[in-house]
């Protein structure tokens, strides 16, 4: 550059100066076109016309064989920048433009002030400097363009050079780019400076020595926008837990999806227990010192699906989440009303016992034990509280109830566990929302606890043209009716039943729930158990559908019971149903007269047996044997929930005494017979023995003598009362079938 305006001003340039470069042949080629807008003597001015070729020097230079020297130099690289660029930048055209008025009211292009009127060599410098600027436009990516155009006067290495379109279009590009970080996201934002690494790169490959080596920019951003305020804030939340990476940015880990790595079996070790919970697992785990077996990486492919499964497929539990167990538009029942609890109607308040001393005692269990199957309450079926148990909530295992109320409080499907559906042949039923462990409570079973009075009442009013009862014998000759209770109503019968109905001693008051059987409950199985229930007439006896390997096929007692119960009612052929009746309770009554005591004492004496020894297992037994015998008896009494004993000393004429013992199995209200051991000698009173006993225990017994509307309410109360009424044909949507004395004969 400097070697030209020396030579323009007349000065001799030395070998070095004359030594151009490609920057110097722009800038030549700036000073060519302001030389010939500033002469005023055409002839003396070198004439230029637009280049039409990359080595057309000749339209470019008519005249002037000095000069042309000079040009001569000129690389055909610049010269065709001539044509190319600074036919568009410094055009006459352009700098006729009136777009901006410049300080000294002269013309302006964009390289600055227009040479009109201007200092010759003053003008033609700043017209160069200000050329030479604008094509050395500074790299700096965070600024705008233009922003940064300022006069350089010289680069590091002192040297200028032309500048490359392709830049400018990067140039472009990276403002853009820049631009739009401001309303991306993290991601976009990454994006972005990978692509400005980009267009670092190819400028750096460019090898364009004009442009300066940088530093390595960090994008700066200068202050959120009102889009970007937006994302920071959804980012803080989500940048808590992120670690902070290169550059201060904070690196969020990409979510990952187990169920791609684990399939079924995400959170559920190879060596888990589908029916355990997570905690018990991990407790096994512990306690074998089990190593912690590896997780399938992937899923095998569906070729080796089949062989995989067959080899080492397992239990798997569905996660809750994703399982929805009941179809939509499943029809809900309508006539149920809901209590959770069981609610007194009537007099039932009143005649309602107190519970008796022995149900206050406290257990003996230590924390370690935690009231496993050696505390004496829980052998008792009482529920452990703060008043009958020294060990606490904290280590406590029997307080199923109190369990079961945390859970419901917390409510959600999985808490509350079981959810009504529709089966296809028994009405309604229960399934399980998620598992259960062996022996878990699942749901109470509460209704209203009613009189005998008030149940025939009802039986005979309210509930005449029913379909289904839901009554069920509960405590001190009380009913349960949960027509108003809990979801347990729906509970359905099976004979190879997952869960049993118990009665429990919550706080001195009788409780029913529903319990899982040994083996536990898998998520969406049906919730079954054994209503073993007498059915107190012939057209009471209803086909059961369970489907079970062994069913009984009617809902009712196991088959030695049924089949005694039952076997005159097939002797006749057509008999009215007065008759029928009759002749039913009559058999039953009967059965149970003979049937019962034959076991009752051995069972008795094993059931002492098994409890004394599990009583003093358990260090419950003191050194009085009286008082050991009596709670022997009472334990027994109550495993076997039915059986009493009583035992009387009587002293005979002779002065001797004898020693007499009435077992009593009053499973049912009535009373079924005693059984009488005097010194040894073993017989069976019927009839009168058993009135005794009943009388004995203020009940009301009945005899051969009475209506047969007092058996039938007698025969009532003694079972669960889950039967259908009408014998007029199936009731709409309902699957009932009476079962004729024919079809029955072929059942035996
Ligand atoms: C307490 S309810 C159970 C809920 C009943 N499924 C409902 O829809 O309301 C008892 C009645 O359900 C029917 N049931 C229950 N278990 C059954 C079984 N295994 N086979 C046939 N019917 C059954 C009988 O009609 C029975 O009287």
């Amino acid at each position: 550059m400097l070697s030209f305006i020396q030579q323009r001003l007349g000065k001799t340039p030395t070998q070095a100066q004359t030594k151009m470069t490609r920057q110097e042949s722009i800038e030549s080629a700036f000073s060519r076109v302001a030389a010939r807008n500033d002469s005023k003597d055409p002839s003396t001015t070198p004439s230029l016309t637009t280049a039409t070729s990359l080595t057309d020097t000749s339209s470019e230079l008519t005249d002037g064989s000095a000069k042309a020297d000079d040009y001569k130099r000129s690389s055909a690289r610049s010269r065709a920048s001539i044509g190319s660029y600074n036919e568009n930048v410094l055009s006459a055209k352009q700098s006729r433009s009136a777009r901006k008025q410049g300080a000294h009211g002269g013309k302006c292009t964009i390289s600055g002030q227009t040479l009109v009127d201007g200092d010759e060599i003053t003008s033609r410098e700043r017209l160069l400097q200000q050329s030479v600027q604008a094509l050395d436009e500074d790299w700096k990516i965070g600024a705008m363009p233009g922003d940064n155009l300022r006069l350089s006067t010289s680069n590091e290495d002192g040297a200028k050079r032309r500048r490359s379109m392709r830049l400018d279009i990067l140039d472009r590009a990276s403002s853009m780019i820049e631009k739009t970080t401001t309303v991306l996201g993290k991601r976009g934002r990454e994006t972005v400076e990978a692509g400005m690494g980009t267009i670092q790169a190819s400028k750096s490959d460019n090898k364009t020595p004009s442009l300066r080596p940088r530093e390595p920019e960090t994008p700066c951003f200068e202050g959120p926008s009102r889009k970007r305020a937006r994302f920071l804030e959804v980012e803080i939340s989500n940048k808590q837990s992120a670690e902070p990476g290169e550059g201060g940015y904070e690196v969020t880990k990409k979510p990952t999806k187990p169920w791609v790595a684990q399939g079924l079996y995400v959170g559920q070790h190879r060596s888990d227990d589908a029916r355990l919970t997570e905690t018990k697992n991990k407790e096994k785990k512990t306690s074998n010192n089990q190593p912690e077996a590896g997780e399938r990486a992937i899923m095998p492919m569906p070729m080796w699906l089949g062989d995989k499964i067959i080899e080492t497929g397992r239990d798997f539990k569905l996660p809750f989440n994703l399982f929805s167990p009941l179809p939509p538009g499943q029809p809900k029942p309508d006539e149920w009303k809901k209590t959770q609890k069981n609610v007194f109607i009537g007099d039932a308040a009143n005649v309602w016992k107190k519970a008796k001393d022995l149900e206050h005692s406290t257990c003996i269990c230590t924390a370690e034990a935690g009231c496993d199957d050696h505390c004496f309450n829980r052998f008792m079926l009482y529920e452990c509280d703060d008043s009958n148990c020294k060990v606490g909530a904290e280590h406590c295992t029997n307080r199923s109830f109190a369990a079961l109320k945390q859970r419901c409080k917390v409510g959600g499907k999985y808490n509350i566990g079981v959810e009504v559906m529709k089966t296809a042949d028994r009405g309604y039923g229960i399934r399980a929302n998620r598992t259960f462990e062996p022996n878990q409570i699942i749901v109470e079973y509460t209704g209203e606890i009613i009189t005998q009075s008030e149940c025939d009442e009802r039986m005979n009013k309210r509930y005449k043209d029913a379909e289904c009862y839901y009554l069920m014998d509960f405590d001190q000759s009380m009913i349960l009716d949960a027509t108003r209770g809990s979801i347990a109503r729906f509970v359905n019968h099976s004979c190879a039943p997952n869960c049993r109905m118990i009665k429990w001693t919550v706080a001195g008051k009788p409780r029913m729930a529903l319990f899982a059987g040994d083996n536990g409950i898998m998520t969406g199985e049906e919730l079954t158990y054994d209503y073993n229930f007498n059915p107190y007439s012939v057209k009471n006896v209803q086909e059961c559908r369970c489907g079970a390997e062994g069913c009984r096929r009617v809902l009712g007692p196991k088959p030695k019971e049924i089949r005694e119960a039952l076997k005159p009612i097939t002797t006749g052929r057509k008999r009215k149903i007065q008759q029928v009746v009759e002749d039913a309770v009559e058999t039953v009554t009967k059965r149970r007269k003979i049937a019962v005591p034959s076991s009752v004492k051995s069972a008795f004496a094993a059931a002492k047996v098994q409890t004394s020894r599990r009583l003093s297992q358990a260090g419950v037994l003191g050194s009085s044997a009286t008082q050991n015998r009596q709670l022997v008896k009472k334990v027994s009494q109550r495993s076997l929930r039915g059986l009493e004993q009583e035992t009387t000393t009587e002293r005979l004429g002779d002065g001797k005494k004898r020693q007499r013992t009435t077992i009593t199995y009053s499973r049912r209200r009535s009373s079924v017979g005693t059984l009488t051991d005097t010194k040894g000698e073993d017989k069976i009173r019927r009839g009168s023995s058993a009135k005794v006993a009943e009388e004995d225990k203020g009940e009301k017994p009945f005899s051969r003598g009475d209506s047969v509307k007092v058996k039938v309410a007698s025969m009532k109360e003694g079972v669960v009362r889950t039967v259908r009424r009408s014998s007029r044909g199936t009731p709409a949507g309902k699957t009932i079938r009476i079962i004729g004395d024919d079809e029955y004969k072929g059942w035996r």
